[in-house]
């Protein structure tokens, strides 16, 4: 069942799962907890006492074969692959000194991932590699994902990050008791798992399970693993504290990371013994509303876990419901698009159509012109003067409709130009002047602004050509064309923009650009909603534009070098790529961007974009990272180039565009 339903959320995080121990009668085992409230259990395949090298039938072809598992016939197809993840021997040590053990541990590997996949599981849980040693263990691993149709592998990995932990312990020494501290040191499990998974070439099916218990590391070592292919959170009941009323409950610091991991699909299996003295009889209040069981005997049993469940249930009902843009974004999570080509291409309706829902966005540009048009027309001559508004790139006309709003507003007079290369936007821009009656005010001009020879020379320059990273849609080559047609002293909304890049973790997205299996898709930047994304350092400010540009020789080449700090209690990470954003400054402090820090709240029209890396960069805790950007310009072509010399040196991504670059 569930844990609730959230109005538009279909991902996989609805689903709680058990952790149960090895028990030869899984159909009793998985009824039980599927009545208690859970959706699917982690349940060991084999024996735990079973080792091959003591089992007596012979080898075949170098496996044991009967009987290392019970029948595939206990549970139905459907109910081993809905609601059983298969638990790998924990015993298992790939990389142990003693050969036995490793021999042993070598076949039972592959026992139990066949058998898995005999029964078509989703996912096997394997054993957290015993000691910081992994080689071997990746290897067989790896075999194993070479010859998997789609079930995942989930590798088992503590949450820790480098703490201290003081361990005490008594000792009963001439019968005085002595309490001895220790310190041990738990250390970053998320070296082990790059490790593992750079051996493992970033396998698209493998992923981590993360063991949460009392302690978390600090949140920059938490933020790291969101970036990270985390499919499921084992969350033990150690982890949890009692409240008042003796019920089971969790840190606000868990709380929240637990939330976290409900908006990043990734998966709650409880696991332990109930640590809280709850009454779990009939009548009590932890059993509201629960399943019960009966024992047979006439009593009714409920599932020692159920107040966890319960408390995990109430989490995620307590979220927010999904807001009308989450809902609208939700397809576009992590999902690679090519940016546009405005200038090149033509959009299409449906593109305009979606531009035009973003009503902040108009907003932001109306007080914009707002400002403008009061600051530019002196008080006495508010009567009689006529401002020459052209906005350039108008689309289907929202930012006309918008400038001739802000000029009602400030009682004031406008002529507007409406320049539009696209002809098929330029028919219903007609439409649109004819229906609003506005055929008096508004002139109407099928062009490219690069070669218009206009009229007369405006007072204020209004466009909208900026793509995600500010300039890649090529507004600075455009807007110095049209500036020709603009006062000497006019304005130009927006008078400015800056594009920023921050280093992620982005594990998904690098394997879907992985999949298209050439250099070429490395070497190109994409529009993507960014969500399963670390954001390591915060970005950085890279190229700025300013408008109207009158100096003598316009040069919009530009190079920068970045260095970005990695604070030190993150631990180390890995860095797939960089997120890209911009800011504009429409007129004086009227801005709008998705730049995270400053981002216009509820605005939709642009999501960030990724600027991919070849290969993931390893930085250590605490190192810094050096980037460099270049914007190139040719007569035909604009593109970006872009590369890493610290802490490893990166080839120097898209050298003449030769992968990707925009369309002059
Ligand atoms: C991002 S859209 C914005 C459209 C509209 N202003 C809006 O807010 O919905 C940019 C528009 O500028 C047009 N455009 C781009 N470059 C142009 C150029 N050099 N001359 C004229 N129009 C151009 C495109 O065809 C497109 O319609």
């Amino acid at each position: 069942m569930p844990l609730g339903q959230r109005s538009g959320d279909n991902s996989e995080s609805r689903y709680c799962g058990t952790e149960v121990a090895y028990n030869d009668e899984i159909e009793n085992t998985l009824t039980a907890n599927l009545t208690g409230g859970f959706d699917f259990i982690v349940a060991p395949l084999l024996n735990p006492s079973y080792r091959p090298s003591k089992a007596k039938a012979p080898p075949v072809g170098g496996l044991h074969v009967p009987p290392f598992a019970g029948s595939d016939l206990i549970l139905s197809p459907s109910q081993w692959s809905s609601h059983v993840v298969g638990k790998l021997s924990t015993w298992i040590d790939l990389d142990s000194e003693n050969d036995i053990l490793a021999s042993d541990s070598e076949i039972t590997l592959k026992q139990e991932l066949s058998w898995a996949s005999h029964l078509s599981l989703q996912a096997c849980l394997l054993p957290t590699p015993p000691s910081g040693e992994c080689a071997n263990y990746a290897r067989c691993v790896n075999q194993a994902l070479e010859g998997l149709s789609s079930m995942q592998l989930w590798l088992r990995m503590p949450l820790t990050c480098n703490e201290v932990e003081d361990v005490e312990s008594t000792q009963d020494e001439d019968a005085a008791c002595k309490v001895n501290s220790t310190q041990i040191i738990k250390e970053d499990s998320w070296e082990c798992w790059n490790t593992f998974r750079m051996l493992s070439e970033h396998h698209s099916q493998l992923s981590v399970a993360l063991d949460i218990t009392e302690s978390l590391p600090s949140p920059n070592a938490l933020k790291r693993w969101l970036g990270e292919p985390v499919r499921a959170a084992v969350l033990h009941t150690s982890a949890f504290l009692t409240n008042k009323r003796g019920y089971p409950c969790l840190s606000k610091r868990h709380q929240m990371l637990v939330t976290s991991f409900f908006n990043h699909n990734i998966q709650v299996v409880l696991s332990g013994m109930p640590q809280q003295l709850v009454d779990v009889s009939e009548g009590s209040s932890a059993s509201e509303g629960s399943e019960k069981g009966s024992e047979g005997n006439g009593q009714v049993s409920v599932h020692p876990l159920r107040a966890y469940v319960d408390y995990i249930s109430h989490l995620y009902k307590r979220m927010p419901p999904l807001t009308e843009q989450e809902r609208f974004e939700m397809s576009y999570r992590d999902f690679l698009q090519a940016p546009l080509q405005p200038l090149m291409d033509n959009l299409e309706a449906q593109t305009y159509e979606t531009f035009e829902k973003d009503n902040v966005k108009y907003s932001q540009y109306k007080l914009a012109i707002y400002m403008a048009l009061r600051e530019r027309v002196k008080e006495e001559d508010a009567e009689t003067a006529v401002t020459v508004l052209m906005v350039v790139g108008a689309g289907r006309g929202p930012l006309v409709r918008t400038a001739l709003e802000a000029a009602q507003e400030a009682n004031l007079k406008l002529r507007v130009y409406a320049v539009e290369k696209n002809p098929n936007a330029v028919v219903t821009l007609h439409s649109l002047v004819a229906l609003e009656g506005w055929k008096d005010l508004v002139t109407i001009v099928s062009c490219d602004m690069r070669s218009w020879e206009a009229p007369e020379k405006a007072d204020i320059l209004v466009s909208e050509l900026l793509g995600s990273f500010g300039d890649n849609e090529l507004s600075p080559e455009c807007l110095d064309g049209a500036q020709r047609f603009l006062k000497k002293d006019g304005i130009s909304i927006p008078s400015a923009y800056t594009s920023f890049i921050g280093p992620i973790t982005a594990a998904k997205l690098y394997n879907d650009v992985k999949a298209h299996n050439d250099m070429a898709h490395f070497e190109t930047s994409y529009v993507v909603k960014l969500h399963s994304v670390a954001k390591l350092c915060p970005p950085q400010s890279v190229f700025t534009f300013e408008h109207p540009n009158w100096s003598p020789k316009i040069d919009n080449r530009r190079y920068k070098k970045l260095t970005f700090e990695f604070s030190p209690d993150m631990g180390s990470a890995a860095v797939h790529g960089f997120g890209g954003y911009f800011d504009a400054t429409l007129y004086k402090d009227v801005h709008l961007g998705i730049e995270p820090a400053t981002a216009t709240p509820d605005m939709f029209s642009w999501f960030p974009i990724y600027f991919p890396l070849r290969v993931p960069l390893y930085v250590p805790a605490g190192s810094t990272l050096v980037a460099h950007f270049w914007r190139c310009v040719s007569s035909t072509k604009v593109w970006y180039e872009w590369s890493v010399t610290s802490p490893a040196i990166s080839p120097i991504h898209n050298p003449n565009g030769r992968s990707y670059w925009v369309g002059l």
